[in-house]
């Protein structure tokens, strides 16, 4: 869908506009494990204000079978947000639900403000609202791999973005 080029560029393209939204200040980057990953790095390297990072991991909340879309943090940053300039890195917003509870569960840390930078965005999934600052690619509703996104834990390496084809 998106060759390792494009999304090269497309990186480049939103740390240079980071490194200008935050000029004369820090960004404290947090990557939303695993998938943002190899998205967070790249785009940390073409940031050129100062730069501190941390990494988080969450997991769904089920209740039954239904879920209830909220999400619980299972590996905690290492770090306090208190008045910090927070962007959230994450490789894609599908329905919108991890980083709409997130954003929640973070704000309770008095961060100076919090931003989301998402390296795709499905919109055609969204069920929860969600105000994106920074998206490097709008997609069409497919299943994606690559560049940290996986199918099954595989795929994740891959330094493009595929969209996967299944059998009927
Ligand atoms: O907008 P949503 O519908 O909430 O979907 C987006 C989330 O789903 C994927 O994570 P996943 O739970 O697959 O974990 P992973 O990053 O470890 O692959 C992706 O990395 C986002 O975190
Ligand atoms: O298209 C996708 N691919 C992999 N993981 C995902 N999580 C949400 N959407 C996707």
């Amino acid at each position: 869908m998106l060759t390792e080029g494009e999304v090269d560029t497309r990186i480049r393209e939103l740390g240079e506009q980071i490194s200008k939204d935050y000029a004369g200040e820090n960004v404290h980057l947090i990557c939303v494990l695993k998938g943002g990953v190899f998205f967070m790095c790249e785009l940390a390297k073409r940031i050129s204000v100062p730069v501190s990072m941390d990494f988080l991991s969450v997991s769904s909340y089920g209740s039954g079978t239904v879920s209830s879309g909220a999400v619980k943090i299972i590996k905690d940053l290492d770090e306090p947000l208190e008045g910090k300039n927070v962007l959230i890195v994450e490789d894609i917003i599908d329905s919108g639900n991890t980083l709409h509870y997130l954003v929640e569960i973070l704000y309770k840390r008095q961060p100076k403000n919090i931003r989301i930078c998402t390296l795709l965005d499905k919109p055609e999934r969204r069920v929860a609202d969600v105000h994106v600052d920074y998206t490097g690619f709008v997609i069409p509703d497919e299943f994606v791999v690559g560049y940290g996104l996986d199918y099954d834990q595989k795929y994740r390496n891959l330094p493009f973005i595929g969209s996967v084809v299944f059998d009927e």
